[in-house]
Parts: structure tokens; sequence; C-alpha cells
């Protein structure tokens, strides 16, 4: 035999009560006993409706009509004429019952718990009779069968009685019988209710008192997720739980069953299958006394949001016994129901969880109990923090494993998110613990793909920039997504971009083919602190900052970033090359938050310099020197510069290429290369400002001060033939031209020099660099590094290398 319990959603209308026709008819001619709840949202209606009455809302008789509108609708839809008038008939007695009650309620305005039994039952007593017509099943009353005793403010069952009474029934029933849920009676035989998830408690006493093969619970998702699917889009339907775990994520959130409900089928081991009625093929969850072998050793997340958090704090609470049972006794007495206690070894401050709309009462409970030891300061605060949440992992392998509390708060830890409170029971079947509710979300990120989808993991990327090296960056990130998902299990996932005017963000997703047009029809207006801000409030786990402006507003942001738990990969040189102190500050709060920092671009573009300067540096070798061609701009136009191509030319082709910065005074002036030695030295070791590098600028600074750059075009033309007297001269003493920068003796120089064919930069094509690195071991012969210097596709490479490198795959 089996019991069927199908909620509210599920019977709540005419198509959905036909596809329980179908579940039922699809068991053949297996003895199936259902229980029903009452239609969907009529519970709280009556309930609604029963208030009106007590505070003599006239409201309320309209809102009788309705309920029993709602009714009739369903039996006109389900049923032929004919047979309509006969249910009517049938349930008539019902209708009339609750006319009486809440017209009595109205008139002497006062509710009385056993008439709001009575009303609130009403919507079971109305469905299951509807229903069982309907499916020709036998019906039953439940409230001759179950039955309650009121004690600690509440219905308990009366096991044994109940029990009795159903196994006298038991061999009476025929194919098909039908009970109404959550209705019960008193030893007086008046009617009372079995509180919440009451529907799917009657559904576990029958299976229990009937042996049944299995309890379905037949509702309107498929199954236990593994997360909140709200939260969690990646969160997927769970196959086994045992019972314990069942209960401990019924517990917190997860409102798939209510937890006592479990108790009569967990004490006579009827399994328990969750089904989804509007997808009755899906396997859906099976709880039963043992999870299956070889399952996860984390089952479950579930949470609860709108809590507070209390603490008792003080050292006259150390070794005095007593103090926890008047704080507990305390907060029973006013009702107050205690979700979490944490309490430090050290006795001196005990936390609790409690719901947020009773957190006034509990802390003006706690004063009160405790006013002597507060005035004598042995209690020295309570604490009260609103908007907090609890996040609990469940999963019966937990217990003896190690390594699973470091793995849940390393994945929360990494991405900021700060522990208040924690509580672990000695079952070990659950971790509990209390951030603030604004961290929710990115929490359970962190943790889902933490435990279940390990199998890859997930980059969140906001772009600045979408020039010459962003549109690369975007390129990349569409082309190589698949090869990154198959070879490393790596998936990179653009959320946010701005240009220097709009923005947009989307937490599900943007496409890196088309987000430009995208931006350009639909982005917010507002600058690079209203992104910043975004992205900070967003708070999506695993986030990655990549700048591809050239923009010092830009550069500005990347502290509060960092210090948000933000990475940050940048191609912009100006962080790196502002004061040694901010970008000192800028690495140590990296390292502080356990996110990254990464520049490797910004040196040389996408060949690989800062990284094999770290590893000299961290294998304990000591850089003395650098001779660098560090410009792709200058190179090329050294390179480039004909007796038909004068200087003012190639600048402008150079700017075409890519090669340049955006405002390509910045190359020639050698801000450029200053700013790139400077960071080689720096990471080298060296504490260098901006001033102690002697420049040299490549073209006269009185050409550089005009006011625009078209007009410093115009005016650089008068250098165009200066130039190439100096080319031909140098042609003729076998010699080239090259913009070098140097550091020896800790002193640091860019300038130009002129180097015949013996010189390592005589050789050096197009927009190449090269930098050659001595250090104590590489001392006869230097370290070489040489390439493409500039340019926007390997500027973009590296760039997603770094962003790779945050993942560290
Ligand atoms: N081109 C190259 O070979 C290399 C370039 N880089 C660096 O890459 C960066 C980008 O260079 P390009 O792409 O050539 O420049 P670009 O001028 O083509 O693109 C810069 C983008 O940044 C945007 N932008 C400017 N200010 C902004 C703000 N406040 N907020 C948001 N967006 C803003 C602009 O609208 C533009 O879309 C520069 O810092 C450059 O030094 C680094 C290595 C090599
Ligand atoms: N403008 C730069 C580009 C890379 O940083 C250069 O020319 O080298």
């Amino acid at each position: 035999m089996r019991v069927l319990k199908f909620g509210g959603t599920s019977v709540g209308s005419a198509e959905a009560i036909a596809r329980v026709k179908d579940i039922v008819a699809s068991l053949k001619d297996e003895a199936v006993v259902i229980v029903v709840s009452a239609l969907g949202g009529v519970t709280d209606r009556l309930i609604r409706m029963a208030n009106m009455a007590c505070e003599g809302d006239e409201a309320c008789i309209s809102e009788l009509q309705l309920i029993i509108n709602t009714h009739e609708e369903l039996i006109n839809n389900l049923f032929e004429s004919e047979n309509a008038a006969e249910v009517r008939a049938l349930v008539s007695s019902e209708i009339e019952e609750l006319d009486t009650l809440v017209k009595g309620v109205f008139l002497i305005r006062e509710l009385s718990r056993k008439s709001l039994d009575r009303i609130s039952g009403m919507g079971e007593r109305l469905s299951s009779r509807i229903i069982a017509s309907y499916l020709g099943a036998n019906w039953y009353d439940s409230r001759n069968y179950i039955k309650t005793s009121f004690e600690f403010g509440r219905n308990q069952v009366v096991y044994e009685k109940s029990e009795q009474l159903l196994s006298k029934l038991k061999g009476s029933l025929g194919r098909l019988s039908l009970f109404p849920g959550f209705i019960s009676s008193n030893g007086k035989g008046e009617s009372t209710t079995l509180g919440r998830g009451g529907s799917d408690y009657t559904a576990s006493l029958l299976a229990a008192a009937f042996d049944a093969d299995v309890l379905e619970i037949w509702t309107d998702v498929d199954g236990f997720m593994t997360a909140d699917p709200k939260v969690i889009s990646r969160a997927y339907c769970i196959d086994h739980l045992s019972y314990s775990e069942a209960m401990e994520l019924s517990h917190f959130g997860a409102k798939v069953i209510y937890p006592p409900t479990i108790i009569p089928a967990y004490r006579n081991k009827i399994p328990i299958r969750i089904k989804n009625t509007f997808n009755p093929s899906a396997k859906g969850t099976l709880i039963s006394e043992q999870s299956e072998s070889g399952a996860r050793q984390i089952k479950g997340i579930s949470s609860i949001k709108d809590v507070t958090l209390i603490t008792v704090q003080g050292i006259g609470m150390v070794g005095v016994p007593g103090i926890s049972m008047r704080l507990f006794s305390c907060l029973a007495r006013v009702e107050v129901n205690v979700v979490l206690i944490s309490q430090a070894s050290s006795e001196n401050s005990i936390s609790m969880v409690i719901d947020s709309s009773r957190s006034d009462v509990a802390v003006r409970a706690i004063r009160e109990e405790f006013k002597p030891e507060l005035d004598k300061k042995q209690i020295s605060r309570i604490m009260q923090e609103d908007e907090m949440a609890v996040i609990a992992i469940v999963g019966e392998k937990m217990k003896q494993t190690t390594g699973i509390a470091g793995q849940l708060f390393n994945s929360v830890g990494k991405n900021g998110v700060n522990i208040y409170a924690i509580a672990q029971g000695g079952s070990e079947i659950n971790i509990s613990f209390v951030i603030k509710e604004k961290d929710l979300r990115k929490a359970l990120n962190a943790i889902h793909e933490a435990f279940f989808l390990s199998q890859y993991q997930r980059l969140n990327l906001f772009l600045a920039g979408k020039g010459t090296v962003g549109s690369k960056v975007l390129d990349k990130i569409s082309t190589q997504a698949q090869k990154l998902m198959a070879d490393n299990r790596l998936r990179i996932r653009l959320v946010g971009i701005a240009g220097s005017r709009s923005m947009i963000l989307n937490r599900e997703g943007l496409y890196p083919d088309t987000v430009i047009q995208q931006l350009e029809k639909e982005g917010v207006p507002g600058c690079i602190n209203d992104f910043k801000n975004k992205i900070i409030e967003m708070n999506v786990a695993n986030s990655v900052f990549v700048d591809c402006t050239a923009s010092e507003e830009v550069a500005d942001i990347y502290l509060q970033l960092l210090e948000a738990n933000i990475s940050v990969v940048t191609a912009n040189k100006i962080a790196s090359s502002s004061s040694y102190q901010h970008y000192s500050r800028l690495k140590r709060t990296a390292a502080e938050k356990g996110v990254k920092f990464y520049f490797e671009t910004n040196v040389g573009a996408g060949l690989p310099v800062i990284s094999p300067i770290n590893d000299l540096v961290r294998s304990g070798d000591r850089i003395v020197r650098l001779q660098a061609v560090l410009s792709g701009t200058l190179n090329y136009i050294v390179n480039e510069m004909s007796e038909i191509k004068p200087l003012s030319e190639v600048i402008l082709e150079a700017k075409q290429k890519g090669y340049s910065e955006p405002d390509p005074r910045i190359d020639l002036s050698g801000t450029d290369v200053v700013r790139k030695l400077l960071i080689l030295a720096r990471e080298s070791g060296y504490k260098l400002e901006q001033e102690d590098v002697e420049v040299e600028p490549f073209v006269p600074v009185e050409y550089l001060s005009q006011p625009s750059l078209e007009d410093f075009m115009e005016k650089v033309k008068e250098l165009d033939e200066l130039f190439e007297d100096r080319r031909q001269r140098l042609y003729l003493e076998g010699k080239r031209l090259r913009y070098a920068a140097s550091l020896e003796d800790g002193k640091a120089k860019v300038g130009m020099v002129e180097v015949d064919k013996t010189h390592p930069f005589y050789e050096l094509e197009g927009s190449n660099n090269i930098i050659l690195i001595w250090s104590e071991n590489y001392n006869l012969h230097p370290m070489q590094i040489k390439g493409y210097g500039a340019g926007a596709d390997v500027t973009a490479s590296g760039v997603f290398a770094d962003i790779i490198k945050v993942a560290n795959v």
C-alpha cells in the first residue's frame, strides 16, 4: 500500500486535480490512501477571514462568499452538471457550518482557539469531499482517527490512540481511500488541527499506522534541492536523504516537508518519496533510513534570513551555573523560539539567533531577567544585530570526516564574508553559522560551488574599458569559453561592463559578442564610481574586476574593490606606478583579503616579464641590474621612420596599429616607459618613486605641452626633419636609435641610446620589446625576454592569462 499526500498547489485547480487523477490511475490495482490539503491559499484565507470577523470587519462576509465561490467553481469545472449538484449537496453542510461560525465570530467579536481550529480546518474538509468524489475514493473523516490533546500551547497528537483507531480501520480500507489532511479532534470530539505542515503529518501518521510501503509527498518541486533554487540557479535535486538529513534541511528553510511530520514515518521506517505533481516523471527525492553509499559528504545547504543575532556578554557569566537556564527560560516565557545557540568555551558570551520579528521582545525580556547583573556590570552588554542570516550545511557523511569545516569557511572567507557565530551539534550532521543577510546570496553561491560544483569553477568578470584592448578581451572570453570549460573546468562569465559614461550589470551573465552594442543601447548612465558601488552591492562570489582603460579614476577604485574581496586584473599601469605607498598597499590588501592583484601586461604587454621577476625574487635570487626597451610604440617609430615616412606619420601609424597609449604623448614623453621601469624595479625589490627616474623625453617637452592632441600632431611635424637627419647619420655609422630603460646601482633612467650591431638592442624589429635581467644567478649572461611589446591581441592574451591565473587552474 502507498500513502500519497497532495499539497495545496497540487490540488489548487481543476487541471491540477486532473493530474492527481492520472497519477492515482497509473498505480493500477495497488491500494492507495490519499491525503489532501486545502486548495492552494485557502487555509490562509480562512484564518484571515476569521480574524476579520473577530475585529468586526464586515468584509469578512464577502471574503466568506469568495471562499465558497472558489469551491463552487472547482465543482463546476470538475463535474458534469448532474454530478456537480450531488457534490454541492455533499459539501453543503460544511458550507453552512462555516457560514454559521464566521457570522458567530463576527457577532460576538471573539475568536476562540476552538472556533479558529474549526474554521481553519474547513479548507481540507471541503477539498477532500470534492476530490474524493472526483477520484471515486472512499472518504474518511480524519477527525475520527487522529486524536489530539492540548499541551504546551498546541495540539499534540495522541499517538497510541490514533494508531489504535487507524489500525482498526486498516482491514476495511478499499482500493482508494481519501482523508483530509491537517484536521483532527480532541478527547471531547471537538475539531482540532495539527498546525503548520499538518497535512504532511496526517499522511505520515496514516503511512505509519497502515504500515505503508512508501509515503509519497506530492508537491510543486522536484524534491529537495542542493540549495534554494531561487538563489542558486544551478541547484539540483538530491536523489537520496536520510531521515535526519531531511529533518535538518527542512528545519532551515527547505520547505519541502515540515520536520515533525517525518517522525511517524521515521519511527516505522517507512520510506518517504518527494514527487512533483507537475513533473511526475522526475525521480524526486527518496528519504529513508540510510543515505546511499558513495553519497557526497554534504547533501544540501539550507538557509534562513530575517533573523537577529543576540549576544549576551560579560565576565560575570563565567563559571556561574544557571545563566543559560535563566536566559532560555526567560525567552520561552515570552514565546521566543531560539534557532541557533553558540557559546564560547570561555563562557564569556552566549550568542543566539531568533526571528527578527521577536527581537525587541527578546532583548527586553533578557534585560529584565538580568537586571541585577547588568546593574553590577557583571553582564557588560546585550548586543542585538538585525538583518542577519543563518546557513546550514547538512550531511550524515560529515561525521568523522576531517576538512569539511575548513573547506566551508575557506569558501566563504575568501569571498570576504564575515562569520558572526558558528554552531555544530555533536551529531556532526549539520554545521550552521551566522552571517549578514546582505552576504547570503554570495555565501550560498560560494559554498554551493565548493561542495557541489567542484567539477568546475566560475569567475565572474566586471570589465571597464571596451576600446582597443577591452574589445579583444571580450573576443577571448567568447572564443575560449568552451576550451576552458573542457580543459580546465573553468567557466568565465561576464557579469558587468562599463564604458566611460554608462554601464550594464547582470548577475546571470552578459553575452561578450554583443555586449558593446547592448551597452550603447541599454547602458545605464553612470561613472566608474557608480560601477564600483554596484559591483560591491551585487556581492557575487569569485568576482574579478578587469581594467582595460588608461584612466586614473578607474585605477583609484582598486583599493575599495580589493577590500571588498574582489580580485583586480589590470592592463592600466597607473596604479602600479603611483606612489610606492599606494602600490604596496594594493598588494598588501590583496594578500590580506586572499584575492589577486595582477598586472602582468603593464610591462611588455603579453610577454611574461613580471612573473619571471617574481619567481627569481621568491626563489632567493637578487636582481642587480635591468636594461630594456619597453616601448612598443617608440621602437616601432624608430624602426619604421624612413626618408619617405616621417616621424609624424609613423606616430599616427603606431596609434592606428593599437601600439600607442590612447594619448600617444604618454609614449612620446617617456612617461609610459618610466611607469614600466618603475614597476619592474619595484617588483625587483627597489623602493622607487616616479621622481627617482631620470627621463630624457623622446620629443622635447615644449612639443608635448600643446593644448590638444591635434595641436600636438600638427606641431610635431616640425621634428620630422631633425629625426630623419639623425636616422641617416646613424645609418652611416652602422648604428640604430633605441629608447631604453635601465636600472643600475639602484639608479633608474630612461632615454635615447644609439646602439651598434654588437648590442642586443640592435636587432629589435617592429614594436618588439626586450628585457635583460642580471641577477646574482644570472650574472655573466642576463636572462633575456624578447617579443611583441604592444598590440591589442597580445595584450588581451596577457590580460586573459592573468584572469585565468586568478582561478588558479
Ligand atoms: N595597446 C597596447 O599594446 C597595450 C595597452 N595597455 C594598456 O591598456 C589600456 C587600454 O588601452 P587601449 O585599449 O589601447 O585604450 P582605448 O583608448 O582604446 O580604450 C580605453 C577604453 O577605456 C574607456 N574608459 C576611459 N575612461 C574610463 C572610465 N573612467 N571608466 C570606464 N571606461 C573608461 C574608454 O571609453 C575606452 O573604451 C591602457 O591602460 C594601456 O596602457 C597595456 C599593455 C599594452
Ligand atoms: N603604449 C605602450 C603599450 C603597452 O604598454 C607601448 O607602446 O609599449
